[in-house]
């Protein structure tokens, strides 16, 4: 007798065939995935099976009132997989990113003033030079009265990194000179490339280095690991670990020999004073002291952490395990949504231009142009109040989310409603999945961004407008719980304005506001002294040079053959010094 296969749990819920016994669906999603992403959502609905490696099914969600329960609601059901908590506790230590539950909670609960208003208010104008320095860069190369073609990306991902560094620990690696790097900074520009060539392979390590209790036990079997991409990725965590450890020494020590914790910010003179730190520093790493006046991250969270109560107090550990994890979350997913703004502005020249206008008006506004208009550094409330570039950053960042799908797994077995219903696989109309303990689950943030019944049927259209006003102030909108609102809109539980880019609920993105204000600060100044324009070469036969956006884990930028190969990071654009004509074009 031919013995039955049980039903899959998952059997009713609607998706597609797997593509391939190894990688089911995975192929398609993970590599240049656009299309086939957004498909899933338009064919079938809020909730797809989809396969995924070796066979296994999981669900992947963009319904809104699904997704309110998985980020919010239901939080603690649907938690971080395995494998990334135990890759990041290896790569990252104790921080944000490798912890669960209360430990979480307690961590998010020192950290999220750290991220107030307030002290990114503080932050805009240390960080202005990173901005006019990237400028210059780019000034530098192009010959007088002529454009350059220029690849932007490496600056860009130079620029943030700079950003993330002096924002977050108050060095400066040198980075925007790479004949002066320093090993740390080469460190973390190594960390994202590794990090993501193990995307496919993290699922089977920590799970074999999950079943080994004893710490000592699993760093000798990692130190073993025989794959080039996992030993580099621990090469560059030595380092960085190194770094952070050091930095962190010499903070607490001056901190505690000022004794000025309660103070707003502590007046620190460098080696000079302290005695610590100076002996170690690396070539090509400038520790920013004097002009940080203790207003970096790193610095506001000693203070934070030292001034309250024992039991709401985070271990050193933890304190470092957050250092190197905002510099990853908070570098390459700033760098690529400014390359994105560049190019979407190359591609539009009337947008650029209005949104030229804007900046000018805003800056001239702002008074003190006796230096030029271009020149005057905006603050904070200036530059987050320009409504049109507000729209063209929000717009970029939710057609275009720099990450574009998470995973969970669900810990109990439980239901999903669903704001619209999908039909199942057998014909009938479901209004709820039932999920069963051990699902994992995809979080699609661009299938939710593009979805056509909360954005209206231009979802995937890139229409800046769509956040203003007819007289162009900014629409205001509030964060939703995947009910209907008012006007029968259902909406999104993102940080704002039912965006899912940044998610929402308890592990939302702690950084939004500094990657807002970062981006719109680089695009201010670049916009207000260069034109940029997409290339215009064109081959013999008549192929014109274009740049294809890949959706891979991450947003990979290429150029297509005959000019490129398809595969290497790029975003080549004609740069320029801006012109008059460039205000009205
Ligand atoms: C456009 C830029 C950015 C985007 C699109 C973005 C997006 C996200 C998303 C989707 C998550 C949730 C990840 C998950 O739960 O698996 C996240 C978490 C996080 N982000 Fe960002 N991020 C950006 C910039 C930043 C910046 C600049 C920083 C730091 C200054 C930062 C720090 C973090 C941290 C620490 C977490 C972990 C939060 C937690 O688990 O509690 N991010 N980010």
């Amino acid at each position: 007798r031919r013995v039955r296969k049980p039903k899959s749990p998952l059997a009713d819920v609607p998706g597609p065939q797997s593509d391939h016994w190894l990688k089911g669906n995975f192929g398609r999603m993970f590599q240049d995935g656009w299309d086939y992403n957004l498909q899933l959502q338009e064919k079938y609905g809020g909730v797809v099976k989809i396969h995924a490696l070796l066979g296994t099914e999981q669900l992947y969600v963009s319904d809104p009132r699904a997704l309110h329960y998985v980020v919010v609601k239901e939080q603690h059901i649907y938690t971080e997989t395995d494998m990334f908590i135990m890759a990041n506790k290896l790569i990252f230590g104790d921080g944000l990113i490798s912890t669960l539950g209360e430990q979480h909670k307690k961590q998010r609960k020192m950290l999220n003033p750290v991220f107030s208003l307030a002290n990114m208010r503080d932050l805009l104008p240390i960080i202005q030079p990173i901005a006019d320095k990237v400028s210059a860069i780019f000034l530098e190369q192009i010959p007088d009265g002529d454009s350059k073609e220029i690849n932007i990306l490496p600056w860009m991902s130079r620029g943030a990194l700079e950003y993330i560094c002096q924002a977050a620990l108050g060095y400066s690696f040198n980075v925007l000179d790479p004949k002066r790097t320093s090993g740390f900074g080469e460190a973390i520009q190594k960390l994202a490339p590794s990090g993501l060539r193990l995307i496919f392979v993290r699922p089977f390590v920590p799970l074999f280095l999950r079943t080994i209790t004893s710490p000592s036990l699993r760093n000798k079997f990692a130190e073993r690991f025989p794959l080039k991409a996992f030993q580099d990725l621990r090469g560059v965590v030595d380092v960085l670990d190194k770094g952070t450890r050091r930095i962190f020494k010499e903070k607490k020590a001056r901190m505690m020999s000022s004794g000025a914790i309660e103070a707003s910010w502590v007046e620190v003179e460098g080696d000079r004073k302290s005695g610590v730190g100076g002996q170690d520093k690396e070539e090509g790493e400038r520790d920013l002291g004097d002009r940080m006046r203790g207003r970096d991250i790193m610095s506001i969270m000693l203070r934070a952490n030292m001034s309250s109560e024992e039991s709401e107090a985070l271990s050193d550990e933890e304190l470092l395990g957050q250092m190197s994890t905002i510099i990853f979350a908070g570098f390459e997913t700033t760098s690529m949504a400014v390359s994105r703004i560049l190019y979407i502005l190359a591609s539009k020249p009337e947008v650029q231009a209005k949104l030229r206008r804007e900046v000018r008006k805003a800056k001239q506004q702002s008074g003190g142009v006796q230096n030029g208009w271009e020149n005057v550094n905006l603050g904070y409330d200036e530059l987050v109040a320009i409504p049109y570039l507000d729209a063209v950053v929000r717009e970029t960042l939710r057609v275009y989310p720099p990450t574009s799908l998470l995973n969970r797994t669900c810990r109990k077995d439980t239901t999903l409603p669903l704001a619209s219903p999908i039909q199942s696989a057998s014909g009938t109309v479901m209004h709820s999945v039932a999920v069963p303990a051990g699902t994992n689950v995809i979080i699609s943030i661009l299938a939710a961004n593009h979805n056509k019944q909360v954005w209206g049927p231009d979802a995937d259209d890139w229409r800046p407008e769509r956040w203003l006003t007819e007289t162009g102030e900014r629409i205001k909108f509030s964060e939703g719980d995947g009910e209907e609102d008012r006007e029968g809109r259902v909406r999104y539980p993102g940080v704002y304005s039912s965006m899912m880019t940044f998610l929402g609920g308890g592990r939302a993105c702690i950084g939004f506001k500094f990657a807002e204000m970062e981006i719109k600060q680089v695009v201010t100044t670049l916009l207000s002294r260069m034109h940029f324009s997409l290339p215009s070469e064109v081959d013999a036969h008549g192929n014109k040079k274009t740049i294809h956006w890949k959706i891979n884990a991450l947003q990979v930028p290429v150029v297509d053959p005959p000019f490129g190969d398809g595969v290497t990071a790029q975003v080549p654009l004609v740069v320029r010094k801006v012109k008059e004509e460039d205000f009205s074009a």
